[in-house]
């Protein structure tokens, strides 16, 4: 049979591995438990299988695929391929080139290989379409499928680079799937973060091993993955994600529902923060508790309301700081990440990028310095945690919120004289293929809070850090009826409003520091966001 390669559905291609079998199964009845559930192409990849025994198994696979019309791949065993008549094979970069494939294998197979980087991109481009048709896009996450992994795991970040550079070389025919270490607990993530910057192509389809292959129950493990790819939503926090523009009577609204809730804000922050978070979280009717006990994550993440702020402004065990973003994503309960001195230091940037690569975040928040620098807009490193004192037009922060937001499908925030708002979160939107239908991240709608210049609001430590505890407060609060953004941005309105009372109550930083307090409590309870001083304007 030969396949229309046009025709070939990407969305759910199992990669054999007769190594993790689960007893009372075979690799045949593993295979064909995924087929009938929903596996739309099929690799047989047996690293350590003698060639005889591999040309029966993949004979045996074969008469099966057949039956459910569904594409065979072998992995890089060519002559294999070409013995039994495969659709196609896939091969890595240290395999047979590609141009040899091609010529063994005849124009009408179906040809895949593995990449990792825009380069690899570039030479397949060269290429042309009459060569590679697919590519397994990876490895995205750790894995113990391969034994020697050469690379280390690139992430959404790292699909994202290899989508734009498909984009950027024109390579419309190729298609592309994630690879490695995708799991039902990541693979929404994935769907929806992993788009090319110009919206118009997202991964067509994910490839894994693992979750069908060792499972006790292929035929179940195949229904879930199945409708897990074919959702089209993502509700990453179980709260509205619609797109709005907050008024008062919205703000207003979520911060009854935030009295009413009294949500439980854990904080994992940095040592300076502690005390004067805890203090702004109980100011806001919230609970804080400030705990990095590795153990208690998933049970304080179960807890009604609970709410995640993640500071890395001096940081837990890397392990105890996966598992929280794990905790709160398992139960769809909104973590605020705050890279602070994002890009101070070669240590914090791989730390905030490994985390960020980790989770999915309701909010991202950070000052001017950090948003340029995440958005690729600035690559000056920071001195310390504070923003650089250069000026920055509004023009410029707003397009690096939004590429912020856009990037990592969250509500990201800037802060300084004027803070920005974009939300990326399209709804809670994912789809193969199609990306985001080509908006981009200058379409996101974008909002600029301000309330006149307020320097003391920078002249005492952890006040941004604090506006992270505001916004986990407010995000943490709401019903299942409320609204995310309008979560965000009450949180931002009401933190400016505040600073600009507390600076006219004050003598100097340290009083500040309490009136800010005061500030916070007294416009939180008295909830009449209609008088407050900041404004709030439509960037986009
Ligand atoms: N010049 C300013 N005028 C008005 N508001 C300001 C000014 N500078 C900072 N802010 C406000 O102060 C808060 C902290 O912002 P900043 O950008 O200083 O954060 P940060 O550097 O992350 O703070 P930290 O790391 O000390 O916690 C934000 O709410 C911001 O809106
Ligand atoms: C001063 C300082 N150092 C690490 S975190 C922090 C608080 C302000 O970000
Ligand atoms: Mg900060």
């Amino acid at each position: 049979m030969v396949f229309a390669k046009e025709d070939v559905n990407y969305s759910l291609y199992l990669v054999t591995d007769s190594t993790m079998l689960p007893p009372g199964t075979t690799l045949y009845s593993q295979v064909e438990a995924g087929l009938k559930n929903g596996v739309t192409l099929v690799q047989i990849r047996e690293k350590d299988t003698e060639t005889g025994s591999f040309i029966e198994e993949a004979l045996d696979v074969q008469k099966i695929c057949k039956k459910y019309n569904v594409p065979l791949i072998i992995n890089d065993r060519i002559d294999v391929a070409m013995a039994i008549d495969a659709d196609g094979v896939h091969v890595g970069q240290q395999d047979m080139p590609i141009p040899m494939v091609r010529k063994l294998l005849g124009p009408s197979k179906i040809i895949g290989w593995s990449v990792g980087k825009p380069s690899e991109v570039e030479t397949l481009a060269k290429w042309g379409p009459d060569m590679v048709d697919y590519i397994g896009v990876g490895t995205l996450f750790p894995t113990l499928t391969k034994k020697n992994p050469k690379k280390s795991p690139m992430g959404p970040q790292g699909a994202i680079a290899v989508l734009d550079a498909l984009e950027e070389y024109k390579a419309s025919w190729c298609r592309t799937v994630g690879i490695g270490g995708l799991h039902p607990d990541n693979i929404q993530r994935v769907i929806s973060q992993c788009v090319a910057t110009n919206g118009k192509r997202s991964l067509d389809g994910i490839s894994l091993v693992s979750d069908i292959m060792a499972a006790p129950d292929a035929c179940a493990a195949t229904v879930r993955l199945r409708e897990m790819i074919d959702r089209t939503k993502y509700q990453f926090v179980d709260c509205e994600l619609n797109e709005s523009f907050p008024t008062a009577v919205s703000i207003k609204s979520v911060i009854s529902q935030v009295s009413s809730n009294r949500p439980l804000v854990q904080h994992v922050t940095n040592k300076v923060h502690q005390n004067f978070g805890a203090n702004v979280t109980l100011a806001l009717g919230s609970s804080p508790i400030m705990s990095e006990i590795q153990s208690e994550v998933s049970e304080l993440a179960r807890i009604p309301n609970a709410s995640l702020l993640l500071n890395t402004g001096s940081v837990a065990p890397i392990e105890m700081l996966k598992a929280a973003i794990n905790a709160y994503n398992e139960v769809n309960r909104p973590i605020t990440f705050d890279p602070v001195g994002y890009s101070a230091t070669e240590t914090r940037l791989c730390l905030n990028n490994n985390l960020l690569t980790y989770g999915q975040f309701a909010c991202i928040k950070g000052n001017s310095s950090e948003i340029l620098f995440l958005a690729k807009l600035n690559n000056d490193k920071m001195k310390g945690v504070d923003a650089g004192s250069g000026k920055n037009d509004d023009a410029l922060l707003a397009r690096a919120t939004q590429i912020v937001a856009f990037k990592y499908k969250t509500i990201a925030v800037c802060t300084g004289e004027h803070d920005f708002i974009a939300d990326g979160t399209f709804g809670g939107e994912c789809k193969l293929s199609s990306g985001t239908a080509g908006v981009t991240a200058e379409g996101l709608p974008c909002v600029m809070i301000e309330n006149g210049s307020i320097p003391i609001m920078g002249d005492i430590t952890a006040s941004g850090c604090s506006l992270g505890s505001t916004i986990a407060s407010f995000v943490g609060g709401l019903d299942p009826t409320g609204n995310l953004f309008d979560a965000v941005v009450g949180a931002v309105l009401l933190y400016k409003t505040a600073g600009k009372l507390a600076s006219t109550r004050c003598q100097g930083s340290g009083s500040f520091h309490v009136q800010l307090i005061d500030a916070l409590y007294q416009l939180f309870h008295e909830n009449k966001p209609e008088k407050w001083s900041a404004s709030l304007k439509k960037f986009n």
